[in-house]
């Protein structure tokens, strides 16, 4: 066994080559420095089906002008005594404008929410592709509480707010203009009154509006920050409980929930405050309108039909027209509160969507090749000039680092907490991207083009792998259709796991591995690695940190039986287990010589 002494980013060194241009630059950096492939942001997008289904739902509403007339001159006609033989065929005009209308509207709100179901599946399918470039090293990655609240809940606003508010918008500024236009030349003043009651209504809901944006923000970024934090402390109950500190956490999530029921009833305020102002300003609109056509019947106003007298037909017709006038704004303000929500969810979900720190080759998936498959081989590993700044950190752990691993080498890298260790394993696996150097895997430069590809011949067993609820089995299988059931019970063979899972029989491991001890837990990581048996490269951060003596003499047999015949490079502070690799690789603070 040879050892190595390298050196690590000289921190504190002002000699440091390069050093000074590259923190200099790292202080430069935007906040999105690292980031790959940023998209655009878009806010509430408007593709031509909802156009269309706005326009066939604003076509029924304006239906009822010609129902209206239809309905206004057989009443006349009725009273001027006329028979049923006359009013016959206006109700079968009533009758087929009705079914026009409904096709119209039903088809429109068919074509509506389609459309906006699909644009939420895209919306969702491009947070969570982004979520999942994500580097596991990018700590400005939002809480995956709050991620689910927004990617299960709050998504599902904008659903109605896309399918609802450009129709209603379309709606609110076409009908009531129609209306006008059709009143008006029957009568000016009852145009007038409605003329005057409509403008109110949107300069108010817009002035409730803006206040509604902001509270319906609110309320959703506090729904989220609430799941986060509950699904955080519920993670960690049992370090709670330890150290006795369920009330303490408790009172601060009632705090929590206190604040968000405080937001929720200020969204209600605003929405029940939004169609106060509407109904008091249509009831008032209508009943002027409906007191003039009164009195003008009744010959009491005289005034206000360009000269001459409504007949009843006329005046039947602005009644019927009037009510109408308002639905549409009406209805643009039932769905203001969607339209809040919804685009508050919209951003939520762009924001999800937007690229932080990515993995090396996340667009690529990675597939084997036949012939790997069926003959994996040991990898060659070379660092070339590496250099690796931390996101948001101004000191770099790697400056200029160098070193290569020949096939089936094992190799050990030791050094105090800090030094960068499980950093540079990182790298190794893509999951960040150097500042600058090469990595070389197989002589294949691990870039955007072959990452992908690359990591399927690598098995990595990292410092706190997260364990499924689930079976045993499907622990190890983890949804790689590509593992054999075989090679599922020789994983658990070599990590010592099938007494095990015998054991447990179907029974199910709780989350985080409840169920299992530390060791047990390792060894699963274990036969997770041990399952892809086309890995030519085994990256192990501290396998046996936390474990007695014994268990960790029986992972580091394990691991090295895994390892035989492939490339090991292993993390750890374990002399025990960094005695039995090849060579020993020693990352310090400071720069030291190369010993062997
Ligand atoms: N995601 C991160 N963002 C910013 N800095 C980080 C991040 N991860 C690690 N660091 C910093 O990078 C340095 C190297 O950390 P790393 O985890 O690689 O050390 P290590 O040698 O593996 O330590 P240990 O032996 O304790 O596991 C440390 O100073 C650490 O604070």
């Amino acid at each position: 066994m040879s050892e190595l002494v390298f050196e690590k980013a000289a921190g504190g060194r002002a000699d440091a080559p390069g050093r000074d241009a590259r923190v200099a630059g790292t202080a430069k950096q935007p906040a999105a420095e690292g980031t790959k492939n940023s998209r655009p942001v878009s806010r509430a997008p408007k593709p031509r089906g909802l156009k269309i289904a706005a326009w066939l739902q604003t076509l029924a509403e304006l239906m009822w002008l010609p129902q209206a007339a239809c309905l206004a001159h057989g009443i006349g006609l009725i009273a001027r005594g006329e028979g049923v033989a006359a009013v016959l065929p206006l109700a079968a005009a009533v009758l087929a404008l009705g079914i026009v209308k409904a096709v119209c509207e039903r088809s429109g709100n068919r074509l509506a929410y389609r459309t906006a179901r699909a644009i939420l599946s895209d919306k969702r399918e491009a947070a969570l592709a982004a979520l999942s470039r994500r580097s596991p090293l990018d700590t400005s990655r939002v809480a995956s509480g709050e991620a689910a609240s927004v990617i299960a809940e709050q998504a599902e606003h904008i659903v109605p707010y896309l399918a609802r508010f450009q129709t209603a918008r379309l709606k609110a500024s076409v009908v009531p203009l129609a209306i006008l236009a059709v009143i008006f030349p029957f009568s000016w003043i009852a145009g007038l009154v409605l003329l005057i009651a409509a403008p109110l209504i949107p300069v108010f809901m817009a002035l409730i509006g803006w206040s509604a944006q902001s509270a319906s923000e609110k309320h959703l970024a506090d729904m989220g920050t609430l799941n986060a934090f509950l699904l955080d402390r519920l993670r960690g109950l049992s370090t709670i409980r330890s150290f006795d500190a369920v009330d303490q956490v408790s009172r601060r999530l009632s705090l929590r929930a206190e604040n968000l029921r405080r937001r929720t009833m200020s969204v209600l305020r605003i929405a029940f405050m939004t169609s106060a102002v509407l109904e008091l300003f249509s009831a008032l609109g209508v009943a002027m309108a409906a007191a003039y056509i009164g009195f003008h019947l009744l010959g009491q106003i005289g005034f206000g039909a360009w000269g001459g007298t409504l007949t009843l037909s006329e005046g039947l017709f602005i009644l019927l027209l009037a009510p109408a006038f308002f639905d549409p704004l009406r209805m643009l303000s039932s769905v203001w509160h969607d339209r809040a929500a919804g685009e508050a969810a919209l951003s939520a979900l762009d924001r999800l969507a937007e690229d932080g720190l990515s993995m090396v080759g996340a667009e690529q998936d990675g597939h084997l090749t036949a012939a790997t498959a069926a003959r994996p081989r040991p990898l060659s590993v070379e660092f070339r000039d590496l250099g690796f700044v931390h996101h948001g950190s101004r000191d770099p752990v790697f400056a200029d680092f160098n070193l290569s691993v020949a096939p089936g080498e094992h190799i050990a890298l030791l050094g105090p907490s800090g030094s960068g260790k499980t950093t540079l394993l990182a790298l190794l696996a893509g999951l960040a991207e150097p500042r600058h150097g090469r990595i070389l895997i197989d002589d294949t430069t691990l870039d955007d083009a072959n990452a992908a590809e690359l990591r399927t011949r690598m098995a990595w067993i990292g410092q706190n792998p997260h364990l499924f609820a689930g079976s045993i089995a499907g622990n190890i299988r983890l949804y790689r259709n590509d593992i054999a059931r075989d090679s599922v019970a020789d994983a658990l063979a070599l990590a010592s796991l099938d007494h095990v899972a015998e054991a447990h029989g179907n029974a199910m491991i709780g989350e985080n591995g409840a169920g299992l001890s530390g060791g047990e837990a390792l060894r699963l990581t274990l036969a997770r690695a041990a399952a892809n048996r086309a890995a030519g490269l085994i990256i192990a951060d501290e396998p046996t940190a936390h474990l007695d003596h014994r268990t960790a003499g029986d992972i580091t047999e394990a691991l090295l039986t895994l390892a035989s015949g492939r490339t090991l490079i292993v993390a750890t502070h374990d002399p025990l287990l960094a005695e039995r690799m090849d060579r020993v690789i020693r990352l310090n603070e400071d720069f030291r010589e190369v010993a062997r």
